[in-house]
């Protein structure tokens, strides 16, 4: 058993970029949304690092990133976008406009949230042996709860999960601790026997908000930048490596 199961009787694991790379249907999606408004597609290259605090910032990190925008909603003109890491508040975009291109891409996303998205290497053999163990396993993602039943029974996990939150089951998401602390009090385990398993920064700060032991892999989604730097107490290269 790998040291990081040790004295744990709970795992919560992050979805994208943890269990399944999503980011090729995210895009097609983002693309298709910004195409709705006039806007020039993102790319799948610039999607990957603005996924991560659900689909609503998303949406606003595309069109904080859209060129055109930045002229149409005043914000910054001619300050050229680069794509990558975008603050959450970085700029103001329009409540209006973000509204519909939230609607849009909910709209295609919906569609069929699974059709190019895969599991990792080393995900279903974890996921089967952790069952096998009788450990609980929940789902905490930031993306929409809608989506998350659809794309885990295309992925044959529909069984492994114990509890699914997303990223609008409650009033706060990742990095606040509040999905996993609902998860820790749902099963009545204490959170230093559970662990928090995900690919991004936000899932290793609210993992330690919560006081859970945190693992992540380094594959993943993190905005450009290596997740060992948020301190993880643990990275594995593949999540086979904990079973
Ligand atoms: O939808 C997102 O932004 C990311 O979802 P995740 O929390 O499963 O990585
Ligand atoms: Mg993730």
């Amino acid at each position: 058993m790998h040291r990081m199961l040790e004295g744990i009787a709970l795992v919560a694991f992050d979805l994208d970029g943890t269990l399944i790379d999503s980011v090729p249907d995210l895009a097609i999606a983002v693309d298709a949304a910004l195409g709705e408004l006039g806007l020039p597609a993102a790319g799948e290259a610039r999607v990957r690092d603005w996924v991560g605090n659900g689909s609503r910032v998303l949406m606003e990190r595309a069109l904080i990133n859209a060129p055109p925008l930045r002229s149409v909603a005043g914000t910054s003109p001619g300050a050229a976008s680069s794509g990558g890491a975008v603050p959450v508040d970085a700029e103001e975009v329009d409540s209006t406009l973000l509204e519909r291109a939230h609607a849009a891409f909910l709209a295609h996303y919906g569609r069929d949230p699974g059709a190019h998205t895969r599991l990792y290497p080393g995900a279903r053999e974890c996921l089967d042996a952790l069952r096998a163990r009788g450990l609980p396993l929940a789902l905490v993602t930031n993306k929409p709860h809608a989506f998350i039943a659809p794309l885990l029974e295309g992925l044959g996990l529909a069984e492994h999960f114990a509890l699914c939150l997303g990223g609008d089951s409650l009033p706060e998401k990742k990095p606040h601790p509040a999905p996993l602390q609902h998860v820790a009090a749902h099963f009545g385990v204490a959170p230093q026997a559970c662990l928090m398993v995900g690919d991004s920064r936000h899932d290793i700060a609210a993992g330690r908000a919560a006081g859970f032991r945190t693992l992540a892999v380094p594959y993943g989604y993190n905005h450009g930048e290596p997740v060992r730097e948020s301190g993880p107490d643990g990275v594995v290269e593949s999540l086979a490596e904990l079973v």
